[in-house]
């Protein structure tokens, strides 16, 4: 049963002018990890049963493809708590099969990874913004491995087509500068193999903290890596997935900016639980900006407390490390005194949409000046905000990073909210248990 929340039922949604924020909210489960533990507990030996696992549109397209490739699991009613059967190695079906895998990045590369290996033909589809999402570079360093896959519309582009078969051990070589998706969907998928893997990373790799997601997630399924530097990978030879028993699910640190930021928009405290400094996730770093900012901030192992005694202040930094928490970042310097430059965010071009357009553009209706480059955002913030109706081109984080101009003016509208599915079905709703008018 999916939940009825305020954006479900709205084309546009009004926010009133906030006030202040305060109060306590427990963030639901990272989509970075549910995703990649649902894949490893689909290939390895045993059964897994995983609590605070996201229940969002991501989620909900791993699972069904997994459910289409014949992996038996149970949910809770809330979709939050999954006792799943692993496979004990690739996933194969004797049929040609398709699996519709929305715009879940986080499924798209790392299946198509893995069902080059085992037996079947898969058709790995999605919807239109998919087709516009490279995966070229991950399909282009599997080809020494002797790799059947054929593009279906744009060359480097899904939908794809996979003849899964057994592969040869090679050393591979992968482009990292893009996303990092494709070499953590290479790493996941290595293990099948059975022989050790090589990889080396060409380019500067992006997104970096999301590897250690994906080698942290690995060795909690048994499986050793060796990460020299972020240059070069091996993953030993005959290592096989062994179900770790239960696994918690940590709370999404991405969805938890924005309650951060609020707490340092807005006055706060703000108090967010499920992420804090024992967190595996590289945007937990989201909170050392806002402190750099001027905001106060407190961290336990599963918490973290904003709150601010004064405006903040514009930083200038390269945030890589935070492509999506960093979205946050734009729409805070709203709220801070100077000129906020975000630099090195060139990959924001190829996710959802083009957030580096998109953002400039929106930031732009509530009056800002915005310089948009090639891969950086330059924010100078107006003397008060204008009221505006903010297009959300299908992007979550933009419906979400976006809900905080609400403290600067009245009459702001979010166009599309419901779009939050992707990663945070009630999101609004939470947002307004910590707001004040
Ligand atoms: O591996 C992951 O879970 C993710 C990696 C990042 O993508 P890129 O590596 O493409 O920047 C991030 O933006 C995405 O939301 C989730
Ligand atoms: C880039 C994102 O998603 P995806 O996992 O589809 O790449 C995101 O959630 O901001």
């Amino acid at each position: 049963m999916t939940q009825t929340t305020i954006q479900d039922t709205m084309d546009t949604l009004e926010l009133p002018k906030l006030k202040r924020a305060q109060g306590e909210v427990t963030i639901p489960g990272s989509k970075s990890l549910s995703n990649r533990i649902l894949l490893l507990a689909a290939l390895c030996r045993g059964t897994t049963t995983i609590t605070n696992l996201l229940d969002s549109d991501d989620v909900r397209h791993m699972l069904t493809a997994l459910k289409q490739l014949g992996v038996s699991y149970t949910l809770s009613d809330d979709r939050t708590y999954c006792t799943l059967e692993g496979k004990g190695g690739p996933l194969a079906t004797g049929q040609d099969i398709s699996l519709f895998l929305g715009n879940a990045g986080t499924a798209m590369r790392p299946l198509a990874a893995a069902l080059c290996i085992g037996q079947g033909t898969f058709h790995l589809t999605g919807e239109e913004r998919m087709f516009e999402r490279p995966i070229g570079d991950l399909i282009e360093a599997m080809r020494p491995l002797g790799i059947d896959v054929n593009y279906d519309g744009e060359p480097g582009y899904p939908p794809l087509t996979i003849r899964a078969q057994s592969l040869k051990a090679a050393k591979l070589q992968i482009d990292g500068s893009i996303s990092s998706q494709f070499l953590t969907a290479l790493l996941m998928a290595a293990p099948l193999l059975k022989s050790r893997i090589d990889i080396e990373v060409i380019g500067e790799l992006v997104s970096k903290p999301y590897i250690d997601i994906t080698l942290d997630v690995m060795a909690r399924f048994g499986v050793t890596v060796e990460n020299h530097n972020y240059q070069t990978f091996t993953v030993p030879a005959d290592q096989q997935y062994q179900s770790p028993g239960r696994i918690q699910v940590e709370g999404d640190a991405s969805s938890a900016s924005y309650f951060l930021a609020a707490g340092a928009i807005g006055q706060g405290p703000v108090r967010v639980h499920g992420t804090g400094t024992a967190s595996v996730q590289g945007d937990v770093r989201f909170a050392e900006v806002l402190e750099q900012m001027g905001a106060n901030v407190n961290w336990s192992e599963h918490w973290i407390e904003v709150s601010a005694s004064q405006r903040l202040q514009a930083v200038d930094l390269d945030l890589n490390h935070i492509p999506d928490a960093a979205m946050t970042i734009a729409v805070a310097a709203l709220f801070a005194d100077g000129t906020t430059r975000i630099r090195n965010i060139y990959n924001w071009r190829v996710k959802e949409t083009d957030r580096i357009h998109a953002m400039a553009a929106e930031l732009r209706k509530l009056g800002a000046e915005v310089e948009e480059g090639d891969d950086y955002l330059q924010i100078t913030p107006p003397e008060t905000l204008t009221p505006a109706a903010i297009d959300t081109y299908n992007d979550h984080r933009i419906a979400m990073c976006f809900s905080l101009a609400a403290f600067g003016t009245d009459g702001l509208v979010i166009n599309d909210p419901g779009c939050t599915a992707k990663t945070f079905p009630d999101y609004f709703d939470r947002f307004a248990s910590i707001t004040d008018q």
